[in-house]
């Protein structure tokens, strides 16, 4: 079974696709964390992020070894991640390693931004997970807190908002809902209450009572 989720900046896609995983045994691979380690490698050789040819070069030669980085969860990767994955090329680069991770049995949970739009259109079930952008503020800021890093709230809403608008508007695999997806507001469910609600999609769309 594959699984995609996909939905903007901090609205617990990752979180929930874990639990996903677990539930079903399946492996997990968080998208994000690639497009983060192209823009680390671009960062720390001091490259201008939108140089589209090394950029490329960077994501054909990924080590995905480097994806456990905890210096790849920072805000600035984050939002260095968001320029450099507008980049068709470093997207295409990267296409066929998240293909191949989908596609080994017995199946796999993927999170990110265009998972069921480009990456498994043919994914069993497709959920589009939202959270309003205050409360994604709140939780990516206690997260930074707990973490020992000192988060302005404010400024994580505005990075936030920034990386969604980029995302949604780039014209290489933009951010959008899929068709078929079913969506997840998170908004006002703990983290026991949303993974509930993802397997419930799931297994209504395997019993056929949601569409897949
Ligand atoms: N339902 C929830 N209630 C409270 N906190 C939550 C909930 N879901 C996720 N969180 C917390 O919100 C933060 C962001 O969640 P998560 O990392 O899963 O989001 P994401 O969409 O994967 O983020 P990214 O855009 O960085 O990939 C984490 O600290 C997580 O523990
Ligand atoms: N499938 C994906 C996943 C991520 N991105 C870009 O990477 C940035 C960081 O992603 P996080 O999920 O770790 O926040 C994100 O803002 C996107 O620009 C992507 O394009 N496609």
């Amino acid at each position: 079974m594959i699984i995609a989720i996909d939905g903007p900046a901090a609205s617990g896609k990752g979180t929930l696709a874990k639990r996903l995983a677990l539930h079903y045994g399946l492996r997990h691979l968080d998208t994000g964390v690639i497009y983060r380690a192209v823009a680390k490698a671009m960062l720390d050789a001091g490259a201008d992020l939108n140089d589209e040819a090394r950029a490329a070069m960077v994501a054909q030669t990924l080590d995905p070894a480097t994806f456990d980085d905890p210096a790849l969860k920072s805000q600035e990767v984050g939002a260095a991640a968001s320029v450099v994955s507008a980049l068709p090329k470093v997207r295409e680069a990267l296409v066929s390693f998240q293909r191949q991770f989908a596609e080994q049995p017995p199946g796999a949970v993927l999170d990110g931004r265009d998972i069921g739009t480009v990456i498994c259109p043919q994914a069993d079930v497709k959920i589009f997970v939202v959270a309003d952008p205050a409360v994604r503020a709140r939780r990516r800021t206690l997260e930074a807190q707990a973490r020992g890093e000192p988060a302005d709230e404010a400024v994580v809403l505005a990075d936030i908002l920034k990386r969604d608008e980029r995302d949604r508007n780039r014209a290489a695999a933009p951010l959008k809902q899929a068709d078929d997806a079913h969506l997840l507001d998170n908004s006002h469910l703990d983290i026991e209450s949303g993974v509930r609600a993802a397997i419930d999609i799931v297994e209504a769309v395997r019993a056929g009572r949601l569409r897949a």
